[in-house]
């Protein structure tokens, strides 16, 4: 993989960059909660632009469906780009259209334009390879040149990430470097106990990852959204909560294998339930009860794992010498729901494990609530993107900067 730095040695003044970012950071609003992501790529466009290079940055947020809405729009964080680099960026109002060839062919040298959300354009997570091609054509019509830089989206085969390193001279920017520099130590050699905390939403994303981590780690403690196809496959019943109702007959082989191979499987013994998802605008009290994870109530959704459970995980994660966690606990964006993912993550911090913390949600959780990330062994920005990393699978996004 050729890196950032040959092509800084190389010379880079005059030349139109494609900086394919993981700008997806977390929104109330129009107001950044969360701007870690942000902050993780500035090294690569400050370079760039330092150097005197023309810089294209793009990127996708949140999952809009193929059109520009408003309510996904990326100019908040070129704001904030703008605001770390101390430096003027330029916002193109569409991804490839008249605005974005226009921002794109105006850039003097070490200027800095972003581009509007990739995912406004159908093209970018078309499954049609040839819809996929058509819409890259487009993008490489902006650059000269392409750094991948995105790490929290490579596991993604997306136009941006996967068919345009393709049509362009390609590189590896800091922050991929840097990434991959890391987990790579978790797969080659790992300081046993290896335990893995595994939460968060989206849950047949990362539900798969499983069957791997069953060959590697030594204990999987589970909570957030994921851990309710879990008791839903024990038996229990788990009322409204998210719930993955297809992969219950693979959780039960992943419950079993585990016994098999002396995989210790941890899920919640209590959780905190309410009649409906709270508001994270107005941060109202929610007033959850806690109830035993075999007695979620049918019409009461598990939000957060309960007092009991953050003991027992933090039991669990004490004499660890290695933790990887992605997702958070519960619903942590509103306080009610917050004491679960707190009390992984101060269990972390009082381990004298190497901890790595991945996803852009479980980064956010840990800044947000209040906890140092420089005490942490490594903050991944891709949550996804790392657990794919580990179990091994080859990632779009960085084969295609290798080829
Ligand atoms: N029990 C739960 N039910 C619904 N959502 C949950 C639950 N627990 C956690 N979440 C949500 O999961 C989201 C983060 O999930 P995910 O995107 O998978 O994590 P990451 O970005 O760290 O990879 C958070 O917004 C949080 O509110
Ligand atoms: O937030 C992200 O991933 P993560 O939640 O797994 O860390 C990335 O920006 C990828 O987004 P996607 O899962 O909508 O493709």
């Amino acid at each position: 993989m050729k890196t950032i730095d040959e092509l800084l040695a190389d010379g880079v003044a005059g030349k139109r960059v494609f900086v394919r970012a993981d700008l997806n950071v977390p929104l109330d609003g129009t107001t950044i909660t969360d701007d870690g992501r942000i902050r993780a790529v500035v090294p690569t466009v400050k370079a760039l632009a330092d150097a005197g290079a023309r810089v294209v940055v793009a990127s996708h947020l949140g999952r809009p469906k193929g059109a520009p809405d408003p309510a996904f729009s990326l100019a908040p964080a070129a704001a904030r780009l703008g605001e770390l680099l101390g430096a003027e960026v330029r916002f193109a109002t569409d991804t490839v259209g008249d605005s974005a060839r226009a921002t794109a062919a105006g850039l003097a040298d070490g200027q800095v334009a972003v581009v509007e959300n990739l995912r406004f354009n159908a093209g970018e997570t078309a499954k049609d390879d040839a819809e996929r091609g058509a819409f890259a054509d487009q993008l490489a019509e902006l650059a000269d040149v392409y750094v991948g830089d995105g790490f929290g989206a490579v596991h993604r085969k997306h136009a941006s990430v996967f068919d345009l390193p393709a049509r362009l001279p390609h590189y590896a920017g800091h922050l991929i470097s840097t990434e991959v520099g890391v987990l790579k130590k978790l797969t080659e050699d790992v300081k046993r106990p290896y335990a893995v905390v595994l939460g968060g939403a989206k849950v047949s994303d990362k539900l798969g990852v499983i069957e791997h981590l069953l060959e590697k780690a030594d204990r999987i403690l589970i909570g957030g959204g994921m851990a309710y196809t879990f008791l839903k496959a024990q038996g229990h019943e788990v009322g409204i909560s998210l719930l993955q109702e297809d992969q219950i007959p693979a959780v039960q082989g992943y419950l079993k294998r585990a016994e098999e191979r002396g995989v210790e499987f941890v899920l919640p013994t209590d959780v905190l339930v309410a009649g409906e998802f709270p508001d994270l605008r107005t941060k109202a009290p929610a007033n959850p009860t806690t109830v035993a994870a075999d007695a979620i109530p049918a019409d009461q959704e598990g939000l957060d794992i309960g007092p009991e459970t953050r003991k027992l995980y933090a039991s669990k994660l004490a004499d660890a010498a290695t933790v990887f966690w992605n997702g958070p606990m519960g619903v942590f964006e509103h306080p009610d729901y917050a004491e679960g993912t707190k009390a992984v993550a101060q269990a972390l911090l009082d381990s004298s494990a190497f901890t790595v913390v991945g996803g852009g949600d479980s980064a956010a959780a840990v800044r947000t609530l209040g906890f140092d990330e420089n005490a942490f062994g490594h903050i991944s920005t891709g949550g996804g993107a790392s657990l794919e990393y580990l179990e091994g699978k080859t990632l779009p996004g960085l084969a295609a900067l290798e080829n």
